[in-house]
């Protein structure tokens, strides 16, 4: 299978990276091309198989799945440069294009793929959505090469948002989280910032190895920790006192953008 990838930025290099160093992929079979051609071939430094097209046009022509890794306003201009045929299989990461929309515009088959950082290490969910038209070759094939770097989950267009909010914005969430408390301990209990950060990340290796292995549930690691009459509980009081809505707003402001994205993308 030959893939082109157009836009090597966070997400683009990512999943090249990911793809080929898992073994899903053979850099032979990959194009790809980036508007400041350099970023391109920085990776074709680092995969030297790798072929750097020179246009849109011509990583579609050399593909039989193209990936589009550009932000959702730059979908125009790309759509406007190449037209994928009814053989080749157009993958979008983004959740604000609707598979509908990409269908309607095409004559190509139609999937989204929202990828997460976290598939950088092979772990992790991609978010799953196919168009109508998409064969079981394609389906099959993209299971396949997703599945050494993630868990696929196929997901339905009404939950895209919130699925990506924990999937894809997740790790940014929770590092912002993390960063706070390792503040607090700073500012608290006297840390230094150097000890409280190697604390947090092993913790967190520690508590994603527990969840991996499946010892326990989230219930049941607060359940655990939080022994009666102890200073877990307490903490968790103060929390409880003082999370607010953080949560819901964090939702609702994801929810908000999204809707306006939607109102504003031009296809
Ligand atoms: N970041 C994340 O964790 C995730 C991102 N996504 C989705 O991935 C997409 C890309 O995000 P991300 O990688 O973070 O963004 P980046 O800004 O890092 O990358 C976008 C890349 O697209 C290139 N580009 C823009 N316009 C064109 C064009 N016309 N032709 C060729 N290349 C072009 C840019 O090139 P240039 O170097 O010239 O700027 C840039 O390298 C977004 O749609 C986002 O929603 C999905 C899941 C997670
Ligand atoms: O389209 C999305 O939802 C992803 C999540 C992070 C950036 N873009």
């Amino acid at each position: 299978m030959r893939y082109g990838i157009i836009g090597t930025g966070n997400m683009g290099s990512m999943l090249i990276n990911a793809f080929i160093s898992s073994g899903a992929v053979d850099a032979n079979d990959v194009t790809i091309y980036n508007r400041t051609r350099k970023k391109a071939e920085w990776i074709q430094n680092q995969f030297k198989e790798i072929t750097v097209a020179n246009s849109v046009k011509d990583v579609v022509r050399e593909s039989e799945v193209v990936f589009i890794c550009v932000k959702p306003h730059d979908y125009k201009d790309i759509l406007s440069q190449c037209s994928p045929n009814a053989s080749q299989c157009l993958v979008s990461i983004t959740s604000p294009v609707a598979v509908k929309d990409l269908e309607n515009i095409t004559s190509c088959q139609v999937v989204r793929t929202v990828p997460s950082i976290t598939n950088r290490s092979y772990s992790g969910v991609s978010l799953f959505t196919y168009g109508d038209r998409v064969s079981d070759f394609y389906k099959d094939e993209l299971h396949s090469i997703f599945s050494h770097i993630s868990k696929p989950v196929v997901i339905e267009e009404e939950s895209i948002r919130s699925a990506s909010d924990i999937v894809s914005c997740g790790p940014a969430f929770i590092s912002f989280l993390l960063e706070n408390m390792i503040s607090a301990a700073q500012e608290v209990g006297g840390m230094s910032k150097e000890k409280a950060t190697q604390l947090t990340e092993e913790m967190m290796i520690g508590l994603g190895t527990l969840l991996e292995k499946r010892i326990y549930t989230l219930p049941e690691l607060m359940e655990k920790v939080t022994v009666k009459g102890g200073v877990t509980g307490e903490g968790i009081g103060a929390l409880e006192d003082h999370i607010g809505d953080l949560f819901l707003e964090m939702f609702k402001a994801t929810h908000r953008k999204h809707k306006e994205d939607k109102r504003t993308i031009q296809l």
